[in-house]
């Protein structure tokens, strides 16, 4: 929230400066005055540096060495007022704001004319900022810093405002949400929902720029409930769908092995049935499994045979022969990236997914969706650097001058805001082009696009945290402070360039998918 105005005293120029001591120091950030005598021993940048400055205005240095939640945070404690004649200029957003920074937002919530976003998509994008902002964003980076998960709490809040169900995407299990009592955000109905809504959903998300505690928030759910929304037996599927949707249980996705990455076919984790042919008996692991250290129900994918056609799906349920336990990755460990074993857990059959030996076929049913949440993701995320630097671009003085007068710093961010603005336009024709197919049509005919969407991404992502950093300078690489945002990206969008099928994979793929429809009798 920003800092409410204090009126409450007025003074002039004079009386600010004569103020001006180590036991008596003021100082003007912005119009407003702050009595700093009791803060400057505690000041994280030494007392000296406010003795400098004491009853004068240091509204340059400040905001040259500060984030704005500075101000926020500790601005109302020692404010005492304004300086006659000046009006405080610096903007603070309420909760939920669109951003006045150029390329900040999509163009079409920047007020330009778009072709995809209706009134229900900028309702819907304000009351889920809204709510990030004020809900989720408020503790995200000391939670991220601990390496804590989200709570239970925030998991429930995250169910009944109806985040979770936003994140599933369009379909009738939204219906049968909203019969149960479910809302969706903004007042949306489950009828006008669509996969701009649900893109909306993960940017909003992403944006919080916590990455590892942004994970913890349910992207595990992301590509592990579909599996058991599209392909479980309808009693299990109405349960577990009612359970993860508000909040009250986890699921995750874990099909990824020490031995099998990309090449899901190489996985060995056994399933085998039981004498009775009344349970599967699994064996075996699974690493990298995001948010798996604290999940209730695992989508795993598991050997029952031979080649291709021997892998299937199961629906399995934390317990006995079970274990999770977390993995270090450049991420927080806020985001439960485990290491799960399984030894001789029995699964009922009835948590069987698709059928036995079709798990390729869910995996792959999945995929498209994962891959375009994680372009949502991340295009969003490369949105926020894109702004940050702009920002701080216009805060920065280097050689007597502004960041953003140096020629080298434009011709960068001139390459950053193209290649963004590029995949995101992008991004949008394809949403546009799923909300027009069924599930299955879009499985089919986007997953080549959508491939090479995320190689494209995910390149780009490359470019924006080199140049980026380049821009931030040592904050890039400082976890705290005017670069944390920077430093954040530069050390995990890495993920996105893994997670979800490799770069390499992405780029082989598209390809041999343009090529199955290629008319094979064109010629030169
Ligand atoms: C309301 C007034 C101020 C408050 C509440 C405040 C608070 C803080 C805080 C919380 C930090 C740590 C920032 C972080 O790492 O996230 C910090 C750092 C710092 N502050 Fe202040 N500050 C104020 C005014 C000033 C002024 C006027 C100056 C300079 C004249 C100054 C100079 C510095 C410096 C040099 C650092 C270290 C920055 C770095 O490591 O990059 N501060 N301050």
């Amino acid at each position: 929230m920003p800092p409410a105005p204090k009126q409450k005293q007025e003074y002039t120029l004079e009386q600010v400066q004569s103020h001006n001591s180590e036991e008596d120091l003021w100082i003007i950030i912005d119009g407003r005055v702050y009595d700093m005598t009791k803060f400057a021993q505690f000041h994280p940048g030494g007392a000296t540096v406010l003795y400098d400055v004491a009853g004068k205005d240091a509204t340059e240095q400040f905001y040259g060495l500060h984030r704005q939640s500075v101000l926020v945070k500790y601005g109302p404690k020692y404010e005492i007022g304004t300086v006659k004649g000046q009006t405080p200029k610096v903007e603070f957003p309420s909760p939920g704001t669109i951003s006045k920074v150029p390329y900040a937002e999509a163009s079409g919530f920047q007020g330009l004319p778009t072709p995809y976003y209706k009134e229900s998509h900028l309702k819907f994008r304000e009351a889920v900022r809204t709510f990030c902002e004020t809900q989720l964003e408020k503790d995200a980076w000391t939670l991220d810093e601990a390496g804590e998960y989200a709570s239970t709490e925030t998991w429930e809040k995250m169910g009944q405002f109806g985040l979770l169900a936003s994140r599933i995407g369009p379909g009738p299990h939204l219906h049968a949400f909203c019969k149960m009592g479910g809302k969706l955000p903004g007042g949306i109905k489950p009828e006008e929902f669509d996969y701009f809504h649900e893109m909306i959903a993960h940017e909003e998300v992403s944006k919080i720029a916590t990455p590892g505690y942004v994970d913890s928030l349910g992207s595990g759910m992301v590509i592990g409930l579909p599996p058991v929304l599209y392909f479980g037996k309808p009693a299990i599927r109405d349960r577990v769908v009612a359970e993860v949707l508000s909040g009250k249980k986890r699921i995750c996705l874990a099909i990824t092995e020490a031995g099998a990455g990309s090449d899901v076919a190489a996985i060995t984790t056994t399933a085998k049935l039981s004498e009775d042919g009344k349970h599967y008996i699994v064996n075996g692991t699974k690493k990298w499994i995001t948010n798996g250290a604290f999940c209730d129900y695992f989508s795993t994918a598991v050997r029952t045979g031979k080649g291709h056609a021997g892998i299937s799906m199961l629906l399995i349920e934390r317990g006995d022969g079970l274990e999770t336990e977390g993995i270090k990755t450049s991420y927080s460990p806020s985001a439960g990236t485990a290491y799960i074993t399984y030894e001789n857990v029995k699964v009922p059959v009835e948590n069987l997914l698709g059928k036995e030996g079709q798990g390729f076929q869910v995996i792959m049913f999945n995929f498209n969706h994962e891959r375009w949440f994680i372009v949502a993701g991340i295009t969003r995320a490369m949105r926020l650097v894109n702004e940050e630097c702009f920002k701080w671009a216009h805060q920065r003085k280097v050689f007597g001058k502004m960041l953003i007068e140096q020629p080298v710093i434009r011709q960068k961010l001139a390459k950053m805001i193209s290649e963004v603005e590029a995949v995101h336009a992008w991004l949008e024709l394809i949403t546009h082009q799923m909300n027009n197919m069924d599930y299955k049509e879009a499985a089919l005919k986007l997953a080549g696009p959508i491939a090479l969407l995320k190689l494209r991404c995910t390149r780009v992502a490359h470019d924006v945290s080199d140049d980026s950093c380049q821009i931030f300078g040592g904050r890039a690489i400082t976890r705290t402070g005017m670069g944390r945002v920077i430093e954040g990206f530069q050390r995990t969008y890495k993920f996105a360039a893994i997670l979800g099928g490799s770069e390499e994979i992405m780029a082989d793929l598209g390809v041999r998918q343009a090529m199955r429809v290629f008319p094979i009798h064109s010629k030169l």
